[in-house]
């Protein structure tokens, strides 16, 4: 069966349609197949999934996952395959030491059968949708992947029609939503990009204490210090090789700003009416839209 096939005006990779996101084609040659095999895939009592919108900080919950985990500050050289769940082969996967932490794109329902059925810990991120919007165009204009060629507010129309790799934002957002507010038994922390940047400490004791790992708050402030936007950066700096696919500086994509509220210096005053309007049609919830309130 051919899936619908969307070709995005100057991008390099085209968008297959499986189940209700568009899967990028340099990510799988049959992406309906990998869909199947990750549906497929056999859990571990102790895997933990990261599932967040792409931009939302996936990496940086990862190493403080990864850290509090296994109890240590070392900075671990994340497997190609942690990358995100989707992007390799399911065998791949099978082989990684536990315990596993997949990140990925996905919706609840794509995630394996196999890991949901064994309640396996769930970390939702979330991060305020504008500055998302501007992290993700820096990404597919610096990735060598998708060498996006057009300006922000071209790439700003795609995001808002839901065009682009995993579908739209709304889409996305009232999905998890709706799966967290169906699925109240099911182990699922969400986390918020930005209480993590304004209180890293307090987040990664409520993290910590959600992974059923006992820690002190001395331990979780090392943590946080270590996982700084600065300190990060560094430690991939020197991990290059998972990093290595963009044509410019391969680490400004990742550990690109790291801040909150960049959509300001991005958005014009119409865009930013436009998608608080959207957000308004779509009944999205003020929890998914954070921002920064206006005297800051
Ligand atoms: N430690 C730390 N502190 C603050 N911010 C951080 C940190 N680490 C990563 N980041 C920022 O997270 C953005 C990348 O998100 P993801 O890891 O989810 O990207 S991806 O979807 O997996 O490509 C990207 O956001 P922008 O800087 O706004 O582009 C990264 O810079």
């Amino acid at each position: 069966m051919s899936l619908p096939i969307i070709t995005v005006p100057k991008m390099n990779y085209r968008l297959v349609e499986v189940d209700g996101i568009y899967f990028p084609d340099i990510f799988a040659k049959d992406p309906a197949k990998r869909m199947s095999d990750i549906k497929n895939l056999q859990g571990r009592n102790d895997d933990v999934i990261i599932a967040a919108y792409p931009k939302a900080g996936t990496h940086w919950v990862w190493e403080i996952a990864n850290m509090l985990l296994t109890k240590s500050l070392e900075y671990h050289e994340k497997p190609k395959e942690a990358m995100m769940m989707e992007m390799v082969e399911t065998s791949q996967l099978e082989d990684l030491p536990s315990p596993r932490i997949f990140n990925t794109h996905l919706r609840f329902r794509h995630l394996p059968e196999d890991i949901i059925s064994r309640k396996c810990k769930v970390i939702h991120v979330i991060r305020n949708p504008k500055d998302m919007a501007v992290s993700r165009y820096h990404h597919v204009a610096m990735s060598k992947d998708s060498e996006y060629s057009g300006t922000f507010h071209e790439y700003l129309s795609l995001y808002f029609e839901g065009k682009i790799a995993f579908g739209s934002w709304f889409d996305y957002t009232q999905d998890w939503d709706n799966v967290i507010e169906q699925n109240k038994d099911y182990p699922i922390h969400v986390m918020v990009y930005e209480d993590i940047k304004l209180k890293p400490t307090e987040q990664i004791m409520k993290l910590a204490e959600f992974l059923g790992v006992k820690i002190d708050e001395d331990f979780a402030k090392e943590v946080a210090d270590r996982c700084s936007f600065t300190k990060l950066k560094d430690a991939h700096a020197n991990h290059k090789s998972h990093f290595d696919i963009t044509k410019a500086n391969p680490f400004d994509y990742a550990f690109r700003k790291g801040t909150i509220g960049d959509w300001k210096n991005w958005f014009t005053v119409a865009e930013d009416e436009q998608f608080d309007a959207l957000c308004a049609e779509r009944n999205i919830r003020k929890a998914f839209i954070y921002d920064l309130p206006e005297d800051s």
